[in-house]
């Protein structure tokens, strides 16, 4: 298969033609530089010359078994073409490319993320020489199992043993209750041989907690299911059903001493346990798939704004002014306060993802140096990110599909795929309200912390009491972010006043947290939300020495929409705390108005420049040639149902109902 533009519609040429900004240096921009875009364009032109990594009949009209057995040949193809050219599987996924081709539920995705971080994460220098090669050469092939029946946000709570048997220097690994079953990691049920394990430690009869297992569950050459293990499928889900999201339990099943993850904690052969240098350090593989999840989720939120900005473009309906021609649907303002805000949105998770990146290769290189300090941090920003950057891509991709009407709702429009896709991430690696209660934890400490004099890290050294007054006029985007800065602050004072009184009358902590736990996750809410305002505004400022005042004055548009947006969603709490007044509000949203008018002048050109060929946008809504009603109309035909004018239905049942005397 090889690239070829297409001639667009006169629309989408006219939308071009306003571009008052250099497209490829937005994109680079977007891919962290020239040389990164030029590394993606690389493996996407290998990819697209690979034919057995695109779909004959699309994966809804295929039974599960030959979805699985589809997507299976596709991952395989993905990994051997990736390795014959010189690129490893972590290109493909940091530049998203090899994740579209697969994202119905690509069977291996759980082995080059969660099982390869593991083992990189947690094995001591042994375990690593050891497993590294088999896995990265996928010699072995492997799936994270934590999750349960019975629980998954409970880490704690998980009932999965690993019993010590110091005469045979074995674990005893055993599912005690059916809650104990590991029920949901991706891969488990038909692909994986091997699984990192999640279960709790017992040594002498005492337990140590949940600890990370190597566990083989089938035979490497006839891949059959070892004794002592029950393994299988899930069923199908609300999206991803090309995956074996699996089950798994054990009865009694032995496994050597030295497959305990043993680089934070070990257990001697003759029993004795000794402690990691953070109780946490094992949650480790679960804070990096977070980081990477940020990624995720504004690549998925791009792909469903390239669809509908498109569209909207090309899409003509109603009368705007009586007797006038169809306007393009993009003229409506309220389809632009649809879609241009989470515009802006994608570009603000796109710099934090960054910026969070950043904190996580800081903390990483720290830990390995014994400095456990900036955990906390860590753990609280990606928990908080991850959360915020799902529900903004879960709900600006369900905006897309609306703001597409009828056709948002095809199939072929791949919006309902890419909405699935991503609403998982709400739920798996830490569902959202417990990863926002994490962060309001860290608030509230923080707070706490502060009001005693403790200096607070950099993230919420905006809690202070005493804040300095801020010298930015409050129009300016640093006036208003730190108008946003000044309402969380009022809220986690809140928060915290009422947290404070509860006990006071008699409430125990834990009841009284429950109790303000709702306000507490609106806390942890706004506090991500001014954590990415403060990166995008600084990261727009800090380009703004480099870039050409076209991209510039692009990006600042966005950072301006983003803030403004963000303003109104909090006006109560702006209001309240006296940050904003009813005047300013007002000019703010007249402000948002005039600024969705100036940016949807070149909204095509914007989502061009996030450059995403036609082949991994796999829309009939969003190509580059803007050829919509051609390609939907097409994209029909393919329907079995299309084989034959007549079905078997029609003699099996209707005819019947017809001719039957009711
Ligand atoms: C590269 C791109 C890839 C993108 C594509 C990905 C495709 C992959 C598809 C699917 C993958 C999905 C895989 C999964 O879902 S795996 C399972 C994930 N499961 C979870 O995330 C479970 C969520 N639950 C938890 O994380 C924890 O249980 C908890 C909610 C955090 C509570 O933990 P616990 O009960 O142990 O904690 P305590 O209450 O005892 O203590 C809380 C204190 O511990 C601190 N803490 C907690 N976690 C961490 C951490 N990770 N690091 C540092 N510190 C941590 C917390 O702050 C509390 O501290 P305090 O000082 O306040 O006491
Ligand atoms: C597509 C998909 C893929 C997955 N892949 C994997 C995988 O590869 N490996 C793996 O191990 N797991 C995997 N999971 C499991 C996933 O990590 C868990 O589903 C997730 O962590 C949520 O846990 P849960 O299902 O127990 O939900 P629950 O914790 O039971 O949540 C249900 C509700 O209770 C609320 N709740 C729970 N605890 C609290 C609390 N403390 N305070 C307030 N509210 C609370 C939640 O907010 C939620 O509304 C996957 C899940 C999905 C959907």
């Amino acid at each position: 298969m090889s690239v070829v533009v297409p001639e667009c519609c006169d629309d989408l040429k006219r939308e071009r033609g306003r571009c008052l900004f250099n497209k490829e240096e937005l994109t680079n921009i977007l891919d962290g530089g020239p040389k990164l875009t030029e590394k993606r364009r690389r493996i996407e032109k290998m990819l697209i010359n690979t034919p057995e990594l695109f779909d004959d009949v699309s994966p809804d009209y295929l039974s599960h078994e030959d979805r699985y057995s589809n997507e299976l040949r596709k991952a395989t193809q993905l990994m051997t073409t990736l390795e014959k050219n010189g690129f490893t599987y972590n290109d493909a996924v940091t530049t998203g490319t090899g994740l579209w081709l697969l994202m119905d539920g690509n069977p291996l995705s759980l082995h080059i993320s969660m099982f390869l971080d593991t083992i990189k994460g947690q094995s001591n220098p042994q375990q690593l020489q050891e497993w590294l090669p088999l896995a990265e050469k996928f010699k072995i092939i492997g799936t994270y199992a934590q999750t349960e029946l019975g629980h998954g946000t409970f880490v704690r709570g998980l009932e999965t043993t690993a019993t010590y048997d110091s005469t045979t220097k074995e674990f005893v690994l055993h599912s005690p209750t059916i809650t104990a079953t590991k029920w949901w990691p991706g891969a488990l049920g038909k692909t994986s041989n091997h699984a990192v394990v999640m279960a709790q430690l017992y040594l002498g009869g005492k337990c140590y907690g949940p600890h990370i297992f190597m566990v083989q569950l089938r035979d490497l050459e006839t891949h059959r299911t070892l004794p002592g293990i029950v393994v299988g499928e899930i069923g199908p889900r609300l999206g991803m059903n090309s995956n074996d999201n699996g089950f798994l339990q054990f009865n009694h099943h032995r496994i050597p001493l030295t497959n305990m993850f043993m680089k934070h904690s070990q257990v001697t052969e003759d029993g004795k346990y000794v402690k990691p240098l953070h109780s946490k350090l094992s949650y480790g593989t679960m804070v990096q798939t977070r980081v990477g999840i940020v990624y995720h989720a504004s690549r998925e939120l791009s792909r469903a704004l390239i669809i509908a900005i498109r569209y909207s473009a090309v899409r003509h309906q109603s009368e705007m002014v009586p007797g006038d021609p169809e306007p393009q649907i993009l003229d409506y303002q309220t389809q632009q306060y649809k879609l241009l805000p989470h515009l802006a949105s994608f570009f603000a998770l796109r710099f934090s993802a960054r910026a969070l990146l950043e904190v996580f290769i800081g903390t990483s290189a720290g830990l390995g140096s014994g400095k456990m300090n900036m955990l906390p941090e860590l753990h609280a920003l990606s928990s908080g990110l991850k959360a915020v950057a799902t529900n903004d891509a879960v709900k600006g991709t369900d905006i897309c599909r609306l703001a597409c009407g009828g056709h948002g709702y095809l199939s072929s429009s791949n919006l309902p795929r890419i909405y699935t896709a991503i609403a998982a991430g709400i739920t798996y690696e830490g569902e959202n309200t417990v990863l926002f209660l994490q962060v309001a934890r860290y608030l509230i400490k923080s707070f706490r912390a502060s009001s005693q004099g403790q200096t607070l890290p950099f993230s919420v050294s905006y809690l202070r009491v005493q804040p300095p007054s801020s010298h930015a006029p409050l129009m300016s985007d640093r006036g208003l972010v730190d108008a946003l800065g000044a309402g969380v602050r009022w809220m986690v004072g809140e928060a915290e006043r009422r947290l404070q009184q509860l006990v006071d009358s008699g409430h125990s902590p834990h009841a009284a947290w429950n109790a303000c736990s709702v306000h507490l996750v609106q806390c942890a809410d706004a506090h991500t939300r001014y954590y990415i305002c403060e990166q995008f505004v600084d990261a727009v400022s800090k380009l703004g020495e480099t870039v050409s005042s076209g991209v510039h004055e692009v990006l600042r548009q966005l950072c301006r929409l983003y803030i403004l947006h963000r303003v109104i969603q909090t006006a109560g709490i702006l209001l309240r705390c006296g940050a904003v007044d009813g005047k300013a509000l007002t000019s703010i949203e007249e402000e948002e108005c005039h600024l969705l008018a100036t940016l949807r002048i070149q909204a095509v050109s914007i989502v061009d420049a996030i450059d995403i060929k036609d082949v991994f946008l796999k829309s009939t809504l969003g190509a580059w040639d803007g050829n919509v009603y051609q390609r939907i109309y097409e994209e029909a035909q393919k329907s079995p149902l299309n084989k034959s004018d007549v079905t078997q239905g029609y003699y099996q049942y209707l005819r019947p109902l017809m001719k039957a005397n009711l």
